[in-house]
């Protein structure tokens, strides 16, 4: 079987995509990450404070996996905790009958006060799991056999829904050659390298490793080339305060591209504004990766087109313009 959820914004400036998912008996609002191989759910094992404004999962104690555990932490600082049962888990119409379903018991402040979000289902490789005395499979893992092919597509869209499709892909969705590259999934990522950026129409050769990660944000590179966009932003300025570069909210933005697999894959302007500041000017969409040695392609990059994961024998990431 094949299947395919709806991809919908959380907030109006795409802070996260929220995907309608059954677990066990409840509808969950998850959020999609390709940079995370765990799917954790907001439980009835936490607090009740804690679940104000959520939608959980009412564990069944007979469901559960004796003495598994699961502990989770993210780059941005957030992280969750719990104990793993097996149950249904339906996305689009796929199911996984006994999935591992990670229910929280603590979860992080910034996960807490997001009260859209339901928890997250990795889409990473399941190497990255972090269920234990046994890692577990992601969902995707666990419905691959029943796939008409052994694929995810992600279809993000600048504030407008898209859609994550599960075992084809949907030519409606894009336009133009879905231009191919080998994933390099080593560190249980689905990795891409870049041979150029360019800002506007210049272009500057240079290697860029980086992610797919559906589940952050903004595009996170290296140092030296956030600079060398910004220098073209008039009035823009790194504000420290605000966490990152910032500028004034009626600058023209430059349009940005990293050459993967010797095609330009365009991040327009537009999208680089990402949303207004407390302090009455706009944060930028590209920010430093802080020297941890690889770029995050999150949202802001990924939401102009239609990406094709492709777990064959040689795993493949296919790009397609929206
Ligand atoms: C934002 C960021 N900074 N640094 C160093 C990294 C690695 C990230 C990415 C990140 O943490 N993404 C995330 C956060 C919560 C849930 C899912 N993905």
């Amino acid at each position: 079987t094949n299947g395919s959820a709806p991809a919908v914004p959380s907030d109006q400036y795409d802070s996260l995509y929220l995907s309608p998912v059954t677990v066990g008996s409840s509808t969950l609002h998850l959020d999609f990450d390709t940079g995370s191989s765990d799917l954790w759910v907001f439980s009835s094992l936490q607090a009740q404070s804690s679940l104000v404004g959520h939608d959980y999962y009412m564990v069944d104690p007979a469901k559960e996996k004796q003495g598994y555990t699961w502990k989770i932490s993210y780059g941005d600082g957030s992280g969750a905790s719990g104990k793993v049962y097996a149950d249904k888990v339906v996305v689009g119409g796929v199911t996984a009958t006994a999935q591992a379903v990670e229910a929280a018991t603590a979860v992080s402040a910034q996960f807490t006060q997001d009260v859209d979000t339901d928890g997250l289902l990795g889409l990473a490789m399941s190497t990255l799991n972090t269920v234990k005395p046994q890692q577990q499979k992601t969902f995707f893992d666990t419905v691959l056999k029943q796939l008409a092919q052994p694929l995810f597509a992600v279809d993000l869209k600048y504030h407008a829904a898209g859609s994550y499709d599960f075992g084809f892909i949907d030519k409606s969705k894009y336009t133009g050659a879905i231009n191919y590259v080998n994933a390099d999934t080593s560190k249980g990522w689905w990795g891409v390298s870049a041979t150029a950026y360019s800002i506007g129409n210049a272009s500057t050769s240079a290697t860029v490793s980086g992610i797919l990660d559906t589940g952050t944000t903004l595009l996170y590179v290296d140092t030296p080339i956030v600079k060398a966009y910004y220098a073209k932003v008039k009035g823009s300025k790194m504000d420290n305060t605000q966490g990152g570069y910032v500028f004034p909210c009626s600058a023209t933005l430059p349009d940005f591209s990293l050459t993967i697999g010797g095609v330009k894959q365009i991040v327009p302007g537009k999208h680089i504004n990402y949303s207004p500041t407390s302090a009455g000017n706009c944060f930028g969409g590209i920010q430093t990766n802080d020297g941890i040695g690889f770029s995050i392609l999150g949202d802001i990059f990924l939401k102009s087109k239609y990406v094709i994961h492709e777990m064959g024998s040689t795993p493949r990431i296919g790009f397609a313009q929206q």
